[in-house]
């Protein structure tokens, strides 16, 4: 058995291209686990985010359910994941039909110190030279200026979220499904569907791979054949 901790240090050393080959490959995850469309607001240079999904679904200020207070209870080693409901959400850019931000520089301050790894907003955040300057990485679809209490508020915690992206479809977020941002962007691991180990052993073998296919593509072997050559010892593994 694997314990979440020791799962989050492994999938620290892989980039979210690592983990789409494995969904993809191994799983069969057309998306790779990829959720388009996010930009990194906040990244401090060599870091990432890699962490266990805190999932937050805001709703309309006049949605009848009372707003909740989520960021006092984000737990350590968490991704915190906010949304809004999908009828608020649009499969074009800006992808949210709401221009107020969601998310500011007192709720990474508040993650940070409760020890969370970083934040994903499937909209706008606002207070960016804040989320810089702690350090704290935050990804969104874009800025905004605007408070959003007068637009809409956190409705639950630890739900489901369902993303609406640009081809159309819906994808999951499952509260415990982990997260991890790099410079291409973010990508989640829905644990339900997925055998960790396997995952994480066909990801270091196919690194390991890759960097012989590179090493021989240096050498003037034509990419093509050394891909093919190498990659055929990953069929064991899938
Ligand atoms: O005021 C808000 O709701 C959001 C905000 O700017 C912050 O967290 O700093
Ligand atoms: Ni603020």
């Amino acid at each position: 058995m694997s314990s979440p901790m020791s799962i989050l240090q492994k999938l620290r050393k892989f980039s979210t291209c690592d983990i789409s080959d494995g969904l993809l490959n191994v799983y069969n995850i057309s998306t790779g686990g990829y959720f388009p469309n996010l930009t990194a607001i906040s990244l401090p240079p060599g870091s990432s985010i890699v962490g266990a999904a805190y999932t937050v679904l805001f709703a309309h200020a006049d949605d009848p359910r009372p707003a909740v207070n989520y960021i006092d209870s984000v737990p350590p080693n968490s991704a915190l994941v906010l949304a809004l409901e999908p009828h608020l959400q649009s499969q074009f850019h800006p992808f949210v039909k709401i221009t107020q931000a969601m998310y500011g520089g007192l709720m990474s301050t508040r993650a940070q110190f409760l020890k969370c790894n970083g934040t994903v907003v499937f909209g706008r955040v606002r207070d960016v030279d804040e989320h810089r300057t702690l350090n704290h990485p935050v990804f969104a679809y874009g800025v905004g200026s605007c408070a959003p209490k007068a637009m809409v508020k956190a409705v639950a915690t630890n739900v489901q979220l369902q993303i609406l992206t640009s081809d159309g479809m819906t994808q999951l977020i499952h509260p415990g499904d982990y997260v991890v941002g790099d410079s291409n962007g973010i990508v989640c691991v829905p644990v339900q569907e997925v055998d960790i180990p396997k995952l994480t052993t066909y990801i270091e073998k196919s690194i390991e791979v890759d960097i012989l296919v590179s090493e021989d593509i240096k050498n003037g072997v034509p990419a093509k054949q050394a891909q093919k050559d190498r990659r055929s010892v990953l069929k064991q593994y899938i």
